[in-house]
């Protein structure tokens, strides 16, 4: 199979950080890019969502209720998503699960409702350093895959995945491009036991501590079709950086 045969993503995640200035610094500086090859998502903290005109770049939530509406205080569904032209929304990342205790049944029914609203969900998963240094990581990252699976089935083709190391994500200590492109390879190849056709067109991202040093390299491996980037994506050289070493992938 030639590489890059699906389209790289680049997603900033920008946690609980940013400002109306720096949406603003951003739209500017991606604006007077070219970008054609690369799909570019910004995904900053919920009220800022408002402030964004996305115009070269998707627009991402990092976080919905999985419940429609109603009395459910401090959640935003994703009809009100929606009306923000919201596109994509990170389900699952290793902070929700660990702060907010979503174990794999929550992420399951936001990525169900995520879907159902006809938005991209951002599945992440990943593992701790304990796990990985126990050696049965691959087992690990199948169960969290396979939760997600077995609630969505074939709507998978819809999802956007992401591994996420926890052990690399805002320490610096990036996971190899060896390392990703183990973990992505095996993740299409366990997904493509069920899903032929499907796992082949996944894209599946990379994300811990991604910066514009290492971007390339860990683009450039066949399994990895762009980068979920947190601390980088908040500076707009670096991230403009990282979008355009998923833009320049041969
Ligand atoms: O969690 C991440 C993106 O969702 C990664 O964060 P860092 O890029 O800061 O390691």
């Amino acid at each position: 199979m030639p590489a890059h045969v699906r389209r790289p993503m680049v997603a900033g995640n920008w946690k609980m950080n940013g400002s109306k200035a720096l949406v603003s610094a951003m739209t500017q500086s991606l604006s007077e890019v070219s970008l054609d090859n690369v799909d570019v998502v910004i995904c900053p903290p919920m009220p800022l969502l408002a402030c964004v005109e996305p115009n070269k770049f998707y627009l991402g939530a990092q976080n919905v209720s999985q419940y429609d509406a109603g009395a459910y205080t401090g959640e935003s569904s994703t009809s009100i998503l929606s009306e923000l032209n919201v596109r994509y929304v990170i389900v699952g990342h290793s902070e929700r699960r660990e702060l907010f205790a979503e174990d794999d049944q929550v992420v399951v029914q936001k990525v169900q409702a995520v879907l159902n609203a006809g938005l991209t969900p951002i599945v992440c998963f990943g593992e701790s350093l304990k796990v990985r240094e126990e050696g049965n990581y691959l087992e690990f990252l199948y169960a969290q895959v396979d939760a997600v699976l077995n609630g969505i089935g074939a709507k998978i083709k819809d999802c956007v995945l992401a591994y996420e190391p926890i052990w690399a994500i805002g320490t610096g200590n990036t996971a190899s491009p060896e390392q990703a492109q183990q973990v992505h390879a095996k993740v299409r190849e366990h997904i493509a036991q069920e899903y032929t056709d499907i796992a082949a067109g996944l894209t599946i991202l990379y994300g811990g501590s991604v910066n514009a040093a290492n971007a390339a390299e860990l683009f450039s491996q066949q399994d990895v079709d762009g980068g979920l980037v947190g601390g980088a994506s908040l500076k707009t050289d670096d991230f403009i950086a990282i979008c355009q070493a998923a833009n320049n992938l041969d």
